[in-house]
């Protein structure tokens, strides 16, 4: 069994072998989360990201102990959960679905109110409502706020009991670009005081413009993490090409062994090295390149290339070894325990 790392320095979370089955409705099983091995470092902003449907909600329920893991170790800052969330729990905020507020009272008022309900002076709210940039509206009405400006009070709510931990979940969901760079300046804010921050999303290059590290979760388990910079780095660049004759151009290069896609009037072709042997083989058959421009890999892309032959309808991503660009550091490992086929179930939604 690994060793854990103390308390102390242990990383902000580590999930180990973590696993949920749903049963559904027609008591077929749905392995919502399977065997996840997640470590999200102390500070700074973390994506966990994946496509609709791969285990984002459910991991962070089961953290927050709204769920339980079939079989798996979870721990927050060192302390098992859900065994001790009582311990940790004041640490940690969290967004999982929206907080109610009402709309009649203004925001400086409704956190008021919750801040009386658990516990927090009054005098804290203030200083919320500033960190998410709200204070000059603070005594408007909930319901005449902007989308972004109703999601940012829901953050402010989580920093009531000012937690080293916030976690949440699609908080950009349903907004516009400017809510969306609202919610990001907000994350980057809370990461720069020191916070821990781990937001989920499907929407990779979004996330890709804030955090400082990411997991990539694909059917429940985890396919890459790292720094952003060294998974993008890690990926193999593509080079837009523009040439006349594109067609004959194409098969040049398939035939020099690239894979090419036809983006009219350009050819994509993925994976280069080295962009000049693109000019070389097309100029070896009289082709003459009129324009080279090598396109930046995203997050997107190494998604993609992580998935890439995985069967669409549904198949299983089973890569043999997730892609660890860097370790992120103070990585404590939890030993896994537990089966990890048996089944546990919940009512199917
Ligand atoms: N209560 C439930 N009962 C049955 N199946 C569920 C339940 N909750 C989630 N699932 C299923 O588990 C899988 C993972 O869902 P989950 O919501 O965790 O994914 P997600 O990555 O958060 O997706 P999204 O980005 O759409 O929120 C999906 O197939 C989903 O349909």
């Amino acid at each position: 069994m690994a060793a854990t790392a103390p308390a102390g320095d242990a990383p902000a979370i580590v999930t180990r072998g973590l696993r949920k089955t749903y049963r559904t409705r027609r008591g077929k099983r749905r392995v919502a989360v399977e065997g996840l091995d997640l470590t999200v470092p102390r500070g700074g902003v973390h994506g966990f990201l994946g496509p609709n449907g791969s285990g984002k909600t459910t991991s962070i329920r089961m953290l927050l102990g709204l769920a339980r893991a079939d079989a798996g170790t979870m721990e927050i800052f060192g302390t098992p959960v859900p065994a001790r969330l009582p311990d940790v729990v004041a640490r940690v905020g969290a967004i999982v679905e929206q907080p109610k507020f009402f709309p009649a009272f203004t925001g400086r008022k409704n956190l008021t109110l919750l801040a009386a309900a658990i516990g927090v002076p009054s005098q804290e709210v203030g200083r919320v409502l500033e960190t998410v940039g709200l204070g000059e509206r603070a005594d408007d009405r909930f319901k005449s706020y902007s989308l972004g400006m109703k999601q940012r009070l829901a953050i402010a709510a989580t920093l009531l009991k000012d937690p080293d931990l916030l976690i949440f979940d699609e908080p950009t969901n349903g907004l516009d670009p400017a809510g969306i760079r609202e919610i990001r300046h907000t994350m980057r804010g809370l990461a720069d005081q020191g916070k821990t921050v781990l937001v989920s999303s499907h929407i990779l290059a979004e996330v890709q413009l804030v955090a400082d590290t990411v997991s990539i979760i694909g059917h429940g388990r985890l396919l890459a993490s790292g720094r952003v910079e060294d998974l993008v780095g890690g990926a193999a660049g593509h080079v837009r090409v523009g040439v006349d004759e594109a067609d004959r151009a194409a098969g040049v290069l398939e035939a020099s062994g690239w894979t090419v896609r036809r983006e009219s009037p350009h050819l994509l072709v993925e994976g280069v090295d080295d962009a000049a042997a693109i000019t070389r083989a097309l100029a070896a058959e009289m082709l003459f390149v009129r324009e080279l421009v090598p396109v930046k890999a995203d997050l997107e892309q190494v998604f993609l290339e992580l998935t890439s032959g995985v069967d669409s309808a549904g198949g299983d991503v089973h890569p043999e070894e997730p892609r660890h660009a860097a370790p992120p550091d103070g990585t404590g490992t939890a030993a896994r325990q537990g089966s990890t086929d048996d089944t546990t179930t919940e009512d199917a939604r």
